[in-house]
């Protein structure tokens, strides 16, 4: 096959099917079918070990699959690797620059990777380094150098664009620059496939998730269906305690009876983790009043109560039984 082949016009951006990758005896990643489409920002989730980065450095062509089909643009490493490594941009969980060069020589070693691509000033323009492009790498703070990763992956101009945690570790003004940057990437229409284990960030800048765990995909959607899925809108969580004595059932929680709660109109689901029952709510308004009745009818009084509308992280709990960051 030609090295010059072109896309099918409508092939996907990246196309995956049952994709395989062990480690020894870890299942890094296991038997994944995912399709995203051109001009699409897409997030992979999970929590650690979840197998997102494996699966993200197998798109990029960093590690072998043991078995499955991997295609970008309408091709695979295999026969195409160079015409990829042209068309893509990767950010890597950690970039090891030279701490020694400057941001802008940093840039212009990047740009020299790409016979085709964006200027050097406009790199650092879009990174917003513009006060940064004379400072050696080794002064910049750690947002500064996700900006820096951001402009290198962005320096060819790439249709498809990988971020493997591009905000891990930033402190919550820099993540948000780092999201606006990406608003900007998004409307000029580039594919941009991320992964993350915050939940808002998918909620904020991606049109579909694909929720990981242990290697496969457990759901895949855009986030509003995704947390609608759940039942319910809100999520009310409470403690509650005997009014007579303290008594508690098991891992302290007052003995309340699920059915009782879930008989309640407007509630969808109750779990019970750790001494907090969570309920799945539609209304706050109407089904509110009535657990505080249940409650009070069973001489229980509450501890602990707070409401907030579903997530992702419900989401994953629904799902797994467990919240993201237990492991
Ligand atoms: N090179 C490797 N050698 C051995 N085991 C590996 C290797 N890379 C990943 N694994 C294992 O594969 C599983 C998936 O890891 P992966 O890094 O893909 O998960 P992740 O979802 O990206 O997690 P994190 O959010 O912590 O980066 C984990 O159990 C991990 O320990």
């Amino acid at each position: 096959m030609s090295s010059t082949a072109k896309p099918t016009p409508q092939a996907p951006s990246l196309h995956l099917r049952g994709v395989r990758k062990a480690f020894a005896e870890v299942v890094a990643v296991n038997g994944l079918d995912l399709e995203v489409t051109s001009g699409e920002c897409f997030g992979l989730l999970g929590p650690n070990g979840a197998g997102k980065t494996t699966t993200i450095e197998i798109c990029e062509g960093l590690t072998a699959p043991d078995s499955g089909v991997v295609e970008l643009l309408g091709l695979n490493w295999s026969t195409h690797a160079e015409e990829l490594r042209q068309r893509i941009g990767l950010q890597l969980q950690e970039t090891q620059f030279s701490e020694k060069m400057t941001v802008e020589e940093t840039l212009r070693l990047f740009r020299s990777f790409f016979r085709r691509g964006i200027t050097v000033e406009d790199s650092i323009k879009t990174a917003q380094l513009e006060e940064k492009r004379s400072a050696r790498v080794g002064t910049l703070s750690g947002g500064q150098k996700q900006r820096l990763a951001m402009a290198c992956a962005l320096v060819g101009d790439p249709e498809l664009l990988f971020l493997d945690e591009p905000t891990t570790g930033l402190d919550p003004q820099a993540r948000r620059n780092l999201w606006d940057l990406l608003d900007r990437l998004k409307q000029e229409g580039r594919t941009i496939i991320l992964t993350t284990h915050y939940m808002d960030e998918a909620e904020r800048l991606c049109d579909r998730v694909a929720i990981m765990d242990h290697g496969r995909i457990i759901a895949l959607d855009t986030p509003p269906k995704l947390i609608a899925s759940v039942g319910g809108e809100h999520i009310v969580e409470f403690a509650a305690t005997s009014q007579d004595n303290g008594a508690t059932g098991a891992n302290g929680a007052a003995a309340v009876d699920p059915a009782l709660l879930t008989a309640i109109d407007g509630v969808e689901s109750h779990r019970l983790t750790a001494g907090i029952h969570q309920l799945s709510v539609r209304e706050l308004h109407t089904a509110v009043p009535k657990i505080f009745s249940v409650l009070a009818s069973q001489g229980l009084h509450l501890d602990e109560f707070r409401t907030h509308s579903a997530t992702l992280e419900d989401v994953f709990v629904a799902l797994t039984g467990r919240n993201l960051r237990d492991e």
